[in-house]
């Protein structure tokens, strides 16, 4: 394990993060805004015992074209573009090939990871990032850059299993158990497919935000043994985004015949569950992981159609451990932006 604490964070931006040489088909983004994702906390953590330092987290970025190589079709110097989890792919194996590059088992990350050149890649809480144009996504100009940064990773980690497990029909009950970054795009983005959508939270805390604000249909504490009770057999999925350990035989029982129960949290430990409460139902446990560069298009699209952003709380990178802790603590409404740009990144 790397160092502890918050101490990694100042070190990795004593580190000028000079960026890769860029090639014929590199953007070279000024960074604007990043978001801050729960995984940018078990990276900088090491919770997945794989992380690697100095680090430079990031992987939720929107930025301005500075720079683009001479192959470069895709964007333009001066558009607002996003980034996101990964930043290059192998593209001939099945994966690539299917356009779900995402689940490429040669996948770069966008940071923690080395790039075809042999450098270690270096995410969004830096003044620049060099991509790859299949990676870069222009952002709709109806999106506020700062709004639509969470998009990147948060949002389209919620409509890509809506829309491969046939989920985004209007009327399906579902539910959204962990309302945090990623937990409060799931309840904007199903309210905007027509769902009833539950909150499925760990306190009564954010009852009334979920449901004035962001539109939840119901909210249920996950202690409460009543209303779970209650709503057995309730659910056509549940979009779990809970990023620690946690039994799973609760929430299986909410769902209908069918069910769907859909993890999202990144959690180094076995989670267990007894066949019969899959078994007596036909239910299913799967997992998913972000989406794919068209799904990510789509899911713009998508939110600006129908008006969707995000709720975020804006800090300047000297506030960069603060909100670290806060996230820890579980204490952001719902997702921090990094204000890149305007903040000052030298010691
Ligand atoms: N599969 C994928 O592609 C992706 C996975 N992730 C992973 O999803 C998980 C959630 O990410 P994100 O939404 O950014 O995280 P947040 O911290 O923003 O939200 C997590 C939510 O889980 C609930 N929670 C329950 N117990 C805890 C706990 N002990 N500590 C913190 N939160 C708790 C809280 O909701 P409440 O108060 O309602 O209980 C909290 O708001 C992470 O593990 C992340 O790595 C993230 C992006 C993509
Ligand atoms: O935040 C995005 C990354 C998610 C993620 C999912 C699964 C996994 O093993 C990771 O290391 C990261
Ligand atoms: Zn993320
Ligand atoms: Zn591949």
């Amino acid at each position: 394990m790397g160092r502890k604490g918050s101490q990694w964070l100042s070190l990795s931006l004593h580190i000028h993060p000079k960026h890769r040489k860029n090639g014929p088909e590199d953007v070279v983004i000024k960074v604007l805004y990043c978001g801050i994702c729960h995984t940018d906390l078990h990276q900088s953590k090491n919770h997945l015992g794989m992380s690697n330092y100095p680090m430079v987290p990031g992987h939720e970025v929107v930025g301005e074209v500075v720079e683009v190589g001479r192959e470069v079709s895709k964007v333009r110097v001066g558009d607002v573009v996003g980034a996101g989890v990964i930043v290059g792919c192998c593209r001939e194996c099945g994966s690539c090939k299917a356009n779900i590059e995402q689940y490429c088992n040669k996948r770069i990350w966008s940071y923690n990871d080395v790039y075809t050149d042999g450098k270690p890649t270096q995410g969004g809480f830096a003044s620049a990032m060099v991509v790859d144009q299949k990676f870069v996504i222009k952002i709709p100009s109806a999106l506020a850059p700062e709004q639509a940064a969470p998009l990147l990773c948060a949002g389209v980690t919620v409509y890509s299993p809506l829309k491969h497990f046939g989920l985004m029909t209007g009327g399906l009950r579902g539910a959204i158990m962990g309302l945090g970054g990623v937990g409060h795009m799931g309840v904007k983005i199903a309210k905007a497919m027509g769902h009833h959508v539950t909150v499925i939270s760990s306190s009564d805390r954010k009852r009334t935000e979920a449901m004035d604000h962001l539109g939840a249909d119901a909210y249920l504490v996950s202690s409460d043994e009543a209303q779970m009770a209650a709503a057995n057999d309730s659910l056509d999925y549940i979009i779990d985004t809970v990023p620690v350990f946690h039994p799973l035989e609760p929430y299986l029982s909410l769902l209908k015949v069918n069910g769907k129960l859909i993890l999202m949290g990144v959690i180094n430990q076995p989670l267990q569950f007894v066949t019969p409460a899959v078994m007596l139902g036909r239910k299913t446990i799967t997992g998913s992981f972000i989406g794919s560069m068209d799904e990510t298009l789509e899911m713009l699209e998508f939110c600006e159609k129908k008006g969707l952003t995000s709720m975020i709380e804006m800090v300047k990178m000297e506030q960069i451990n603060e909100a670290m802790e806060r996230l820890e603590r579980n204490d952001v409404r719902y997702r921090f932006v990094v204000d890149v740009a305007g903040s000052k990144l030298d010691p």
